[in-house]
């Protein structure tokens, strides 16, 4: 279990999703947004930040280093930029929870600033891959180790200075790609980074956005290292992401409708809705603006009859944390989905793969997994108990297919959901969900 108690969902099957919600911000660009704006000059405003569990590892990871940080408040927080080289030693190590991101992101942001840092993480974030960054980071002059797992805690030692590296990504990885761009910034010369495939683009929006220039040409992101980031007020959208339950659950539950407000669709996160309407899903894009350098919009979501498809492999990096909700999409749709080029899913909050085929059958959906994917049938599904295994993309996941399942759904271990959706349980229940939880020793 993720913590002392098991906190259960418990959904009754059936219903349907109804209303205009407004699920919350953006969590990458929220961990982005108190980063640069703790390392630039004067003042940022962030409005529409995530009250997450992860956000806000990053938050007092950097109050911790001695940035003053106040909120956050109904999703307002204000920074005073220390500037580049403002960061001070903290008394402890930096806990980063169950967040990937603010671990890899902060090993690259922290690796120039001569300070020697300890991050640590929870169970989940300490069994995950931590060499995809060292080493490149290595290559750059830092020194980095990790236990001989390759695992956190990580640890970084002062260095005289860092190099820049021209690196090709060996997997399509944002969190690689930010992390060295965060090291380029205090390095001598040119970082160059070159995307396998196109993943989310947030650091380099941000960056420019602070002031600090960024060359992207075809697949390769550039910077030079040693300029300076200047404060600048930030609108985060929402997390399309967290609004990707919605999108399903309103798509498999007849008589649905839902409008999704403000919702972030950069165009390197919006392989949910791509992959959605392949299916056959009923999904508007309404409004479309810019909202500080990120593209937003409203999306309207029908219920609609489902089918199942072979998933064009150039989408998986653009849906990457969206898998588990579609899974649950393609266990309600008419025949079978396919996919394939997904190995990623192995190594996120828990192997996505295995425990949603677990939890698929625990529900009576067939369903295979393979080395980078699965096979799903999709057909009935039954009712039965889940192990999210503390994973919050899990077990939002299964609470959706609870609008299309024969009896009730059971998920244990969901106090993760806080991590990238507080107040997950009452929104769905204010737009139809049947659902309420229950804490056990
Ligand atoms: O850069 C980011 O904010 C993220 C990148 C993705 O991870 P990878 O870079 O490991 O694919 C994604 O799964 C994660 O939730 C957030
Ligand atoms: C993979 C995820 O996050 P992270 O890597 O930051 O833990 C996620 O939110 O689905």
């Amino acid at each position: 279990m993720s913590s002392a108690k098991n906190l259960i969902f418990h959904i009754r099957p059936g219903g349907s999703l109804k209303g205009t919600l407004r699920v919350p911000g953006d969590k990458s660009i929220s961990h982005r947004s108190i980063m640069l704006g703790s390392l630039a000059e004067g003042t940022t405003h962030i409005s529409g930040f995530l009250e997450g569990d992860d956000s806000l590892a990053t938050l007092r990871a950097f109050r911790a280093m001695g940035v003053e940080i106040s909120g956050p408040v109904d999703g307002n927080v204000a920074i005073q930029g220390v500037g580049m080289h403002g960061l001070k030693l903290p008394t402890g190590p930096l806990d980063l929870g169950n967040s990937g991101t603010s671990m890899r992101l902060l090993a690259g942001l922290l690796a120039g600033q001569g300070l020697k840092l300890t991050l640590i993480g929870d169970r989940s974030l300490s069994s995950r891959p931590m060499r995809r960054v060292t080493d490149p980071l290595r290559s750059m002059g830092a020194q980095v180790e990790t236990t001989e797992q390759g695992t956190a805690p990580l640890t970084i030692y002062p260095v005289d200075h860092l190099n820049g590296i021209d690196y090709p990504l060996p997997v399509a990885s944002a969190q690689i790609k930010s992390c060295l761009l965060l090291a380029g910034l205090y390095a001598t010369g040119e970082t160059r980074i070159t995307e396998p495939a196109p993943t989310r683009d947030h650091t380099e929006r941000m960056l420019s956005g602070f002031g600090y220039p960024v060359q992207r040409s075809g697949a390769t992101a550039a910077l030079q290292g040693g300029g300076k980031l200047t404060a600048c007020d930030i609108d985060i959208p929402a997390d399309i992401s967290s609004a990707a339950f919605f999108m399903v659950g309103a798509s498999i539950a007849p008589g649905s409708d839902v409008l999704l407000q403000h919702v972030g669709i950069n165009p390197t996160r919006d392989g949910v809705i791509n992959i959605l309407r392949l299916m056959g899903a009923d999904i508007e894009v309404l409004n479309q603006r810019d909202v500080g350098g990120e593209p937003v919009a409203d999306l309207r979501v029908r219920s609609a009859d489902l089918h199942g498809i072979r998933i064009p492999e150039d989408q998986v990096p653009l849906a990457i944390d969206e898998f588990p909700a579609l899974f649950i999409a393609a266990a309600c749709a008419r025949g079978e989905t396919l996919l394939t080029g997904a190995e990623e899913l192995r190594v996120k909050e828990s192997d996505r793969i295995q425990v949603m085929a677990d939890g698929l059958a625990a529900v009576g959906v067939e369903a295979m997994p393979t080395p980078g994917g699965i096979v799903i049938q999709g057909g009935r599904i039954g009712g039965g108990r889940i192990n999210s295994h503390g994973d919050h993309r899990i077990a939002m996941a299964f609470a959706m297919a609870a609008l299309r399942s024969e009896g009730e759904i059971l998920i244990d271990d969901c106090s993760n959901v806080n991590t990238s959706f507080p107040g997950f349980v009452a929104l769905a229940s204010g737009a139809g969900l049947d659902i309420e939880q229950s804490e056990e020793n």
